[in-house]
């Protein structure tokens, strides 16, 4: 089966989140179950820049303002289709946000660009291949869908749009309805309009043939008020069409046994080492209690303001905090501030030190307000460094916390917290800390984490199933 995945950023091109490594992750997950995957990817420099053999394979004379090329390349093992349009993304800075960290005034514009050219695709722009199922993943590639149903390609072509987070939903003036090549007839309540203005993210929902998010927690959570940021209506309608597939993480990169960025080691005690050069690099002394760690993105969505007023239990207990992040200046700052004796902070974004700090910390923590899956827990699990994290979403799915008859059934491999709120995170912290105060179960639990299956081999079937189910209806 061929399949044409549209995204705004993979692995090892450009990555902003965990959008990345999934796009990045899933060609090679499902090439077993017979599907060959090509990406679609902006041509955003960095990308240019890490292309050596493209050649162009169409040519779109006039892609939302501009001329376009597309180029198919390989990079890394992935076989990519890139939308070479200088006039949308040949800029400096983000892929999403300018110098100033504010959205590109034509966002819509850009990424309807790329889902232009998904359907431009489907409908054979490439001379000798055409995909069966355009996977579109968030609202950057919510409108692929949407031209897909619009056009020739309608029901010969299979759409799937997945949603990594609800909280971008790719809204656009109702004035930009001819510029982003919509029909006005859909622009209404049960299509495209959102509130009065166009949502990329709701074409997606209303017009893909399937829709999944990335834990099955999620997807109910995304069904009520709470969660569905306004869109929990329309998913309610498509439930028989929703479903909630776990993320998992490559397991050759995230592999304490293999990682070059580590003193590799196959079982817990082997960590020592790590933890020792982590408290050196954050010039932490030595403590009694958790070295605890964080590698996010700071924004409201991962409840690290929680944290900072939790903080003082943890140190209190003789915990210790290393934090990595970048995001929102206010928290960046107030982070900054926090820090100390037994904080270390790095505000900045640093592949290698995060997987020093996953391989070094007794403990990571994730207390997301909301998270869809979530793949530090993941890699925490992998490497023995238990999860501490909110009852919510993937973290609810993937971390079994420790109580009294878990810890006795061999199977605990975290804390988990709610309400999220930075109480019930303070009282998750005691736990914590007791939990590390009694070095057997500590150790069973690490073994059970190290245990823990968190690679793609499950999600990649359930991908591959649902897709199969989509050919067998055309
Ligand atoms: N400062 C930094 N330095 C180095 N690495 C950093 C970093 N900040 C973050 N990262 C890395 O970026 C990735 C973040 O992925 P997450 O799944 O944790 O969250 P994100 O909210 O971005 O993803 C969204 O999409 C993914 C994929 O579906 C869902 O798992 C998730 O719940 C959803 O919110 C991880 O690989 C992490 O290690």
């Amino acid at each position: 089966m061929q399949v044409l995945s549209v995204t705004s950023e993979c692995v090892p091109l450009i990555k902003t989140g965990g959008l990345a490594d999934v796009a990045g992750a899933l060609p090679g997950a499902l090439a077993p179950f017979g599907v060959t995957m090509r990406t679609l990817l902006p041509g955003y420099p960095v990308v240019m820049g890490m292309v050596k053999d493209a050649r162009p394979v169409a040519r779109f004379d006039n892609c939302f303002g501009g001329p376009a090329d597309l180029l198919a390349a390989t990079v890394a093992g992935l076989d990519l289709l890139i939308l070479d349009a200088p006039h949308l993304y040949d800029r400096p800075a983000g892929p999403y946000l300018n110098q100033s960290g504010v959205d590109w005034v034509d966002n819509p514009e850009r990424f309807a660009a790329l889902s232009w050219a998904a359907s431009e695709i489907a409908n054979g722009a490439i001379k000798d291949w055409q995909p069966d199922l355009v996977h579109a993943h968030d609202w950057q590639g919510g409108l692929a869908p949407y031209y897909i149903a619009r056009s020739g390609a309608a029901g010969r072509v299979r759409t799937v749009l997945t949603i990594h987070n609800i909280a971008f939903q790719g809204l656009a003036p109702a004035s930009k309805i001819a510029a982003l090549r919509l029909d006005p007839a859909d622009f209404h309540a049960d299509a495209l309009e959102y509130w009065g203005q166009i949502s990329a993210l709701k074409a997606g929902l209303v017009f893909a043939d399937k829709l999944t998010t990335v834990s099955p927690t999620y997807a109910e959570e995304l069904m009520t008020p709470e969660f569905g940021m306004g869109l929990q209506g329309v998913l309610r309608d498509r439930r028989a069409d929703f479903t909630g597939i776990l993320n998992g993480i490559d397991d050759e990169v995230w592999s304490p046994a293999s990682d070059a960025e580590v003193k590799t080691y196959k079982a817990p005690k082997g960590k020592g080492p790590n933890k020792q050069r982590l408290r050196e690099e954050f010039g932490l002394a030595e403590a009694g209690g958790p070295l605890c760690v964080v590698v996010s993105r700071l924004t409201e969505q991962k409840g690290l303001d929680l944290l900072l007023q939790a903080l003082p239990t943890l140190i209190g207990r003789g915990g210790q905090l290393a934090l990595l992040g970048s995001g929102d200046p206010w928290l960046e700052d107030a982070f900054r501030r926090a820090a100390g004796p037994n904080v270390g902070i790095r505000i900045g974004y640093d592949e290698a030190l995060s997987h020093r700090m996953i391989a070094g910390g007794d403990a990571i923590l994730v207390p997301s307000r909301f998270e869809p899956c979530g793949l530090t827990q993941l890699y925490g699990l992998r490497y023995g460094t238990l999860p501490l994290v909110a009852l919510t979403g993937g973290l609810a799915d993937t971390v079994i916390p420790a109580t009294p008859a878990s810890i006795g059934a061999q199977v605990a491999t975290g804390v988990q917290f709610y309400p999220v709120s930075a109480e019930a995170l303070s009282n998750a912290l005691n736990k914590l800390c007791d939990l590390y105060e009694q070095p057997e179960s500590w150790a069973k639990m690490q073994r059970n984490a190290m245990g823990q299956a968190v690679g793609w081999d499950q999600s990649a079937a359930r991908y591959a199933a649902l897709y199969d189910s989509l050919m067998t209806k055309r």
